[in-house]
């Protein structure tokens, strides 16, 4: 979602709250139960949710709502994700092909709009996840291990490579926005498609087109050189975007995070970083150099707008990584 810093008024509606108990019905008719509040977001309440013929919404819900008032884009370009890149078919066949025993999506379940005019709502049902990452790293006094990192970088190529051969890059690749399974908690997801778009149709590439209207566009602290731009995302800004992320998971900082309400040099900081990784990663982490996100940086610093990233080269630097760790 776009930036939390620089507090800009929001340019979006937030809705009001649903009591628990509240009946919303899907478009295929089905009727399903808000529970009580578990979150909000930039634009947007979450609520636990469960099947309406149940009488009540337990903690142990399996379901989460979340509702936008109907004008708002964000929760729209989340459901066209969904519907046409996470059924949960197109997972399973994605899962047999590659082997993997999980893919980091979650499958789309159920939407709909409730009421009409001003006071309109748009709602997704979606599997319940657990804690996010972010708060995790924040109650780990902002710290996670080598090793950590380097099974959640697995995990994250793995759920792009997926959301890749759909067509779909996410552009929003953060903590907050990596949960941890509610029934297994060593499996993560990524969730929040409000970003994603299609940087492929039928398989023709967009072309590269800064547009100054468009520019810094994502989350300030990771978003790519190519979003501060404003050319339209492309698969080599999200591993650019996740390798932000993996350095500010092992370092606890990163060399702009002082400078969040100048985006400019937000973006003349991220290209030296870019440029240099070596540099880049040495002075974020001067006690310990995590050789494995170095390895992974160079390789996405080479990468061409719209070049297909060798995703095994990327994940056997972690599981290489793991390995010599004997993890
Ligand atoms: N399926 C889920 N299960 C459990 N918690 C969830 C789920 N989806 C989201 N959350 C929680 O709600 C928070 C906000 O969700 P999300 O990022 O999807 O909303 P948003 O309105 O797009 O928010 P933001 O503007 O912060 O990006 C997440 O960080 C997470 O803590």
């Amino acid at each position: 979602m776009p930036p939390k810093k620089g507090k800009k008024p929001p340019a979006h509606k937030l809705c009001a709250a649903l009591d628990p108990g509240f009946i919303l019905k899907d478009l295929k008719k089905k009727e399903w139960m808000i529970g009580n509040a578990i979150g909000s977001g930039g634009f947007g309440l979450l609520y636990l949710a469960d099947d309406a013929s149940k009488s009540t919404v337990k903690d142990d819900a399996g379901y989460v709502i979340k509702v936008e008032p109907v004008k708002n884009g964000p929760l729209f370009c989340e459901i066209a994700f969904y519907q046409r890149a996470a059924k949960s078919e197109d997972i399973d066949k994605w899962r047999k092909k590659t082997k993997l025993p999980f893919v980091g999506i979650p499958p789309y379940i159920a939407h709909g709009l409730h009421g009409s005019g001003d006071n309109g709502l748009r709602f997704m049902v979606m599997p319940r996840c657990g804690t996010d990452l972010h708060k995790t790293w924040l109650k780990l006094n902002k710290k996670f291990t080598r090793t950590t990192i380097a099974k959640l970088a697995i995990f994250m190529i793995d759920a792009l490579e997926y959301m890749h051969s759909m067509e779909y890059v996410h552009a929003d690749i953060k903590g907050a926005n990596i949960l941890q399974g509610y029934k297994d908690p060593n499996n993560v997801y990524l969730v929040d498609f409000g970003l994603a778009t299609r940087y492929m149709i039928e398989g023709t590439h967009k072309e590269y087109k800064a547009d100054p209207r468009k520019a810094h566009n994502g989350t300030i602290e990771y978003t790519s050189v190519d979003a501060h731009k404003g050319a339209a995302p492309s698969r080599r800004g999200d591993f650019e975007i996740l390798g932000f992320v993996l350095v500010h998971w092992v370092a606890g900082k990163l060399p702009w995070e002082e400078k969040l309400s100048d985006a400019q040099k937000v973006m003349e900081l991220k290209m030296a970083a870019m440029k240099d990784p070596k540099r880049f990663v040495k002075s974020s982490c001067p006690s310990d150099m995590p050789d494995e996100i170095l390895k992974y940086l160079v390789i996405v610093s080479n990468l061409e707008y719209e070049e297909t990233p060798d995703y095994n080269k990327l994940r056997n630097i972690f599981k290489s990584f793991l390995k010599s760790t004997g993890t």
